[in-house]
């Protein structure tokens, strides 16, 4: 009986994946778009602490992308082929993978992480404008773990900017020519926020 009940209780524990049907795509413009899709991994609060403590995280002031932006938050970058930290995640790329690759045309092949220790750590106005993505659409797909931020989204042209905010488990996904007509970015928060951890998967050639 005990046995019986451990193996329903880590069942119902372990992290699985929601349905990529329900995405709410979101049109920024007539061109780029951000679905979404609110807790889409479930269960992840192991996955969290797993990568909270085992990824080696770097720091990253640099400069970054096609301008120089302040970089104040860890990352750790797993190219094509590179063994991911979870299981999950390598689950969670192969789904991604199964959906959009109609529409993309290829894989998402690589996955770049990046944590948030707290309300100051962000990430600076910028595209994912590295390689093939400066001058073709693409789609990067973030999942977001750990306490909730914003990602702002502003026309490179000037307009109004957008705002969706991402909590634990939830997908955003960035496509159409979102990297290049729209910077995107994590601003600072004074809110008393825990870390935050957030995976983007890419296709090959793309940064
Ligand atoms: O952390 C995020 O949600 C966004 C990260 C990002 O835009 C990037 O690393 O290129
Ligand atoms: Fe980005």
């Amino acid at each position: 009986m005990q046995a019986l009940q451990s193996s329903l209780f880590d069942t119902a524990d372990a992290p699985t994946l929601g349905d990529l049907q329900s995405r709410h795509r979101r049109y920024l413009d007539g061109s780029a778009w951000v679905d979404q899709v609110p807790g889409w991994a479930c269960g992840a609060d192991d996955v969290l602490e797993t990568l909270l403590h085992e990824v080696p995280w770097r720091s990253e002031r640099r400069t970054m992308y096609d301008s120089v932006v302040d970089v104040p938050r860890l990352t750790c970058f797993y190219s094509a082929g590179e063994a991911l930290p979870h299981p999950m995640l390598v689950d969670m790329r192969e789904r991604l993978t199964e959906h959009y690759a109609p529409e993309l045309g290829e894989p998402f092949v690589t996955a770049g992480l990046c944590l948030y220790r707290d309300g100051s750590d962000s990430v600076a106005w910028h595209g994912d404008r590295i390689g093939r993505s400066r001058t073709a659409d693409t789609m990067v797909a973030i999942v977001s773990l750990g306490s909730a931020r914003h990602l702002t989204f502003r026309p490179r042209d000037g307009g109004r900017s957008q705002r969706l905010s991402l909590g634990h488990g939830d997908l955003a996904v960035m496509g159409g020519a979102c990297q290049r007509t729209w910077d995107h970015s994590v601003p600072k928060t004074s809110a008393a926020v825990g870390p935050r951890i957030s995976i983007q998967y890419r296709v090959a050639g793309v940064r």
